[in-house]
């Protein structure tokens, strides 16, 4: 390896203009017309476990055998905190965090940000930050907090700190979930996973309450 990248002179026609652009709000960033909704009657309640969406949920899944089993307390407001402890398992770089599973961590914690408002969302799209190295055993203290809610669009935000709950901030995320009915799963999943969701009564149960106000 030289360390270094060799530079290329830029094709043809692909020189930057001599104006760029005004910089564009990130789709994350929600809209001056997004607002800020009143917790749903349905919501966890303040200080309460928001509890697995489902069994086999790789970022909350009690029972998925190499997850990250994470757990979600519910705040005052529209926000949440997590914690997820980096094992092992889960290097990139010799014992340090692999940034795609923080990322999960992030993306599990800020979806969870959805049962506050009794909405059934997916990721749409999902900004990190990197900030700083989050060494094995680290224990990543993660606040998530709902940022506008535009129609279908709900905005959050998050950061995770390590050494403490107020420790320096290792990494950041800004996320964008669009509200999807419960066709959603029931047209795109496995069907055998599908079935197994919807014989569980208490899944099943959940995934109605949907359907009420999707
Ligand atoms: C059978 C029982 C199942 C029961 C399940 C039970 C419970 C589950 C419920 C809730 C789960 C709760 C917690 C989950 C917690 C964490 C889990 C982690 C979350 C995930 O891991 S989840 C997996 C990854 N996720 C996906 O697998 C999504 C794949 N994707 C799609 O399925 C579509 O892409 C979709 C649905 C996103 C949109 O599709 P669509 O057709 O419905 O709507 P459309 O495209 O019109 O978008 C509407 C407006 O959003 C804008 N928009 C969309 N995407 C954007 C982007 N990327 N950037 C900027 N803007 C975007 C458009 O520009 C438009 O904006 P405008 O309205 O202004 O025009």
């Amino acid at each position: 390896m030289t360390g270094s990248i060799t530079s290329q002179p830029a094709p043809k026609g692909s020189e930057q203009p001599a104006e760029r652009p005004a910089a564009q709000l990130s789709p994350t960033t929600p809209p001056q017309e997004a607002v800020l909704p009143p917790r749903a009657p349905e919501a966890p309640a303040p200080g309460t476990l928001v509890g697995s969406h489902y069994d086999h949920c790789f970022g909350c899944g009690p029972q998925h055998p190499a997850g990250l089993r994470m757990t979600v307390v519910a705040g005052e407001g529209l926000d949440v905190t997590a914690e997820f402890t980096v094992g092992a398992g889960h290097q990139g770089g010799p014992g340090l965090a692999h940034g795609g599973l923080l990322t999960t961590a992030m993306d599990e914690t800020l979806g969870s940000l959805n049962w506050l408002l009794h909405a059934a969302a997916v990721t749409g799209r999902l900004e990190t930050d990197f900030v700083r190295p989050v060494p094995v055993d680290s224990v990543l203290h993660i606040r998530a907090r709902i940022t506008g809610v535009h129609g279908r669009k709900i905005y959050s935000a998050a950061e995770g700190r390590i050494g403490g709950p107020d420790g320096p901030v290792a990494i950041r995320a800004q996320a964008l979930f669009i509200q999807v009915k419960l066709e959603h799963f029931t047209q795109h999943g496995r069907p055998e996973d599908i079935k197994k969701a919807l014989d569980d009564p208490d899944l099943f149960k959940r995934a109605r309450a949907f359907e009420v106000n999707p």
